[in-house]
């Protein structure tokens, strides 16, 4: 049978990039999803930005929604200081078993923790089994008709705290506008917008990032 284009991507990782060097599995991947097959990674240009927000913030605790191949989940954690952990939720079990094995490919195993499930399911559940009192960053790139849940469900179980930073993919294509209306309203949040391009396209795309003021 065919095989997936996650498990395209993994052999891809698993030819090309040099086990144990995230720099390595993040260049091979960007290369073959612009060259050879598009995927939803989140990509260099925007993950440039991703980097630059995660490096400044330098946080202890990330939490991730949507993990995909594991691409950002690499980019995140390459960067995570010794201590430093960062959860990523994925409800797909075919996309996570990928993931699991693009994460050990880049060495980050004991940085990055996948968990597999829904994250409505998971959020209310992470204090008590992980030990987890509050998130210093969280990246939403899961469906977009789910952040504004998701948001408003961090809110309630109390895991963001003043200075949070949560940085949304995708708020322009293919777009979250209640997400956005809801951050940029909101007294809660300090929202700033940074005009990107889609991964690896031409189209114009973006990411929110809002902090929280608790
Ligand atoms: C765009 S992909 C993630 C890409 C990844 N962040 C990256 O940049 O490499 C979105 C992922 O979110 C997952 N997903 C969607 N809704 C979810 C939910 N409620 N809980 C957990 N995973 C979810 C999908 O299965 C898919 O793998
Ligand atoms: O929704 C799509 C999508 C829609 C249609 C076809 C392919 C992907 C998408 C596109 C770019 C993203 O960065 C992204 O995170 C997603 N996603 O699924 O979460
Ligand atoms: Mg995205």
């Amino acid at each position: 049978t065919r095989t997936t284009r996650p498990q395209r991507l993994l052999k891809a990782v698993q030819d090309r990039a040099i086990r144990g060097n995230p720099k390595s599995v993040i260049s091979v991947i960007d290369h073959y999803c612009r060259n050879q097959e598009w995927a939803m990674n989140v990509g260099d240009e925007k993950g440039f930005i991703l980097d630059s927000v995660v490096s400044e913030l330098n946080p202890q605790t990330v939490l991730e929604l949507g993990t995909y191949c594991g691409y950002s989940a690499v980019r995140i954690g390459r960067l995570l200081h010794s201590g430093a952990r960062l959860l990523t939720l994925e409800f797909n079990p075919d996309y996570a078993a990928v993931a699991r094995e693009v994460i050990s490919w880049a060495g980050l195993e004991n940085t990055v923790q996948l968990v597999e499930g829904a994250s409505g399911d998971w959020i209310p559940r992470l204090r008590e089994h992980f030990g987890i009192h509050t998130f210093d960053f969280i990246f939403l790139d899961h469906w977009k008709e789910g952040y504004l849940a998701d948001i408003k469900l961090l809110e309630e179980c109390r895991l963001l705290r003043k200075g949070t930073v949560l940085l949304a993919d995708n708020v322009v294509c293919p777009g979250a506008p209640d997400y956005l209306e809801y951050v940029r309203k909101s007294p809660l949040y300090d929202s700033r917008y940074f005009k990107s391009h889609l991964e690896y396209t031409k189209a114009e795309d973006g990411l929110e990032k809002s902090v929280y003021l608790g």
